[in-house]
């Protein structure tokens, strides 16, 4: 990499044959919270910085600030292809992987196959879609960048661009940072605060440990979505199983449910994530709101607040609580019969999700076990679908919290309906 060229020293280096690919390693002590990497804004390429060093001209800068991004990727691997190497980016350009293993790098029929039973399959198809898209769109000013090129360069963001919080969380390719690698629960976290981007570890790390960064607290379904990698099953704090609650369009008040829980900023379709160590409470909330019937449908903005916000008084309370986010008091509704209502919701979404996995659990986690995870660039050359070799560790991850959360309700239900027959209400 040219670009540690323009670096101030480092206490990282690059090496390449590493479980994850490439990444940074560190070459004599590194203390937790000691500040890494110092990369100048000179060397990132932002937005602006696409748009001021391309030559595609000024319909450049009427695109979307991802499809800003492709487009100029685009252009520098093609003007690469065709012997071009004028570009101060081109080094970096070069240096990008080819493929990444991310999901536009998945064939249709993988997605339909492999993540059947998943809701990764969704996401997958949904990702896939919006590219598709805007691929299209940037094609309709620039014919000249194929949609090989495009595509590609998506992937490349998708697995690489960085937010950056000083500048309002802009996005930008960050060479050299970018080679960091992520570890599931790590704390480290990269920062332009000061100006440079930098890193500030986590823990300490002796010479010749690699040096780790975080992507996000994110499950593994969207580690396999984004980046082309799946952690092993059980080590991925941030695993999650999302529940997509909604309003039934056939409910007789379902416009008024509709309308009450968008006075209080939350949608008529929301999603919840279930977990290993639990569920949100707002979960069980939402679904007895969803679920309620008075006979006055002029109830129900009461109701949504008493679900979801709680009795205290609202007014700029209700805003502050909120924050157009579901809130963080309230009660499930209708008493013991209520609580027995959405756990007997819950309960069935969850068996009706496990229903679906094709395979036995068994099966799972043999797939998961037999698939270690490997580098992108190794599986490239070793299997066709890189799909094929990591969604064994996600469908066993998204089984667990199912198997978890489900008998962890059917337990609630039995004590609930123990007391009901006790003389609960
Ligand atoms: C920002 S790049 C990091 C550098 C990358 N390893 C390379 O060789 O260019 C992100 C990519 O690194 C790989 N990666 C990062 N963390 C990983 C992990 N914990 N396990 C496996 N692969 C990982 C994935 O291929 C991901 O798309």
């Amino acid at each position: 990499m040219t670009t540690q060229q323009a670096l101030p020293a480092q206490k990282l280096e690059l090496v390449v044959d590493l479980p994850e690919g490439r990444g940074l390693v560190a070459t004599e002590e590194v203390r937790r919270g000691e500040s890494l990497l110092d990369i100048p804004e000179s060397t990132l390429i932002t937005v602006e910085r696409a748009i001021a060093e391309s030559n595609l001209g000024p319909a450049h800068a009427n695109l979307q600030e991802w499809s800003v991004l492709a487009a100029f990727l685009a252009e520098q691997a093609l003007a690469i292809d065709a012997g071009a190497d004028g570009s101060r980016f081109a080094t970096y350009v070069r240096a990008l992987p080819r493929r990444t293993g991310g999901v536009l790098d998945w064939p249709e029929e993988d997605v339909k196959e492999l993540l059947a039973g998943s809701p990764s399959q969704r996401a997958a198809m949904e990702r896939q879609a919006s590219v598709d898209a805007a691929i299209d769109e940037i094609r309709a000013s620039f014919p000249q960048l194929t949609p090989g090129a495009l595509r590609w360069a998506f992937d490349v963001l998708f697995s690489r661009l960085i937010r950056l919080p000083n500048r309002g969380g802009a996005l930008a390719l960050v060479p050299w940072a970018d080679m960091l690698n992520h570890r599931p629960g790590c704390d480290a976290y990269i920062d332009d605060t000061g100006g440079a981007v930098c890193l500030s570890p986590d823990r300490r790390y002796k010479p010749g440990e690699q040096v780790y960064a975080s992507y996000g607290p994110r499950p593994s379904s969207e580690l396999l979505i984004s980046y082309g990698f799946a952690p092993a099953v059980g080590e991925n704090p941030d695993d999650e199983f999302e529940v997509v609650l909604g309003i039934d369009p056939n409910d007789r008040h379902a416009d008024a449910k509709a309308d009450a829980l968008r006075r209080i900023g939350l949608s008529p379709v929301e999603a919840f994530p279930l977990k290993l160590n639990g569920y949100p409470k707002q979960l069980l909330q939402y679904a007895s709101f969803a679920l309620c019937d008075p006979d006055d449908p002029k109830e129900l903005p009461g109701l949504a607040e008493k679900a979801l916000i709680g009795n205290r008084a609202v007014g700029g309370l209700l805003g502050a609580i909120t924050k157009g986010k579901r809130g963080t008091q309230g009660e499930v509704l209708g008493g013991v019969a209520g609580e027995i209502a959405v756990r007997e919701l819950l309960a069935d979404i969850t068996s009706d999700a496990l229903s679906k996995y094709p395979n036995t659990l068994e099966k799972d986690r043999e797939i998961a076990t037999s698939d270690p995870t490997k580098p992108a660039g190794k599986q490239a050359k070793k299997k066709k679908s890189f799909l094929a070799e990591l969604r064994g560790p996600v469908r066993v991850s998204e089984r667990r919290i199912l198997a978890k959360t489900d008998s962890e309700v059917r337990l609630q239900l039995r004590k609930l309906k123990a007391s009901q027959m006790t003389g609960g209400n």
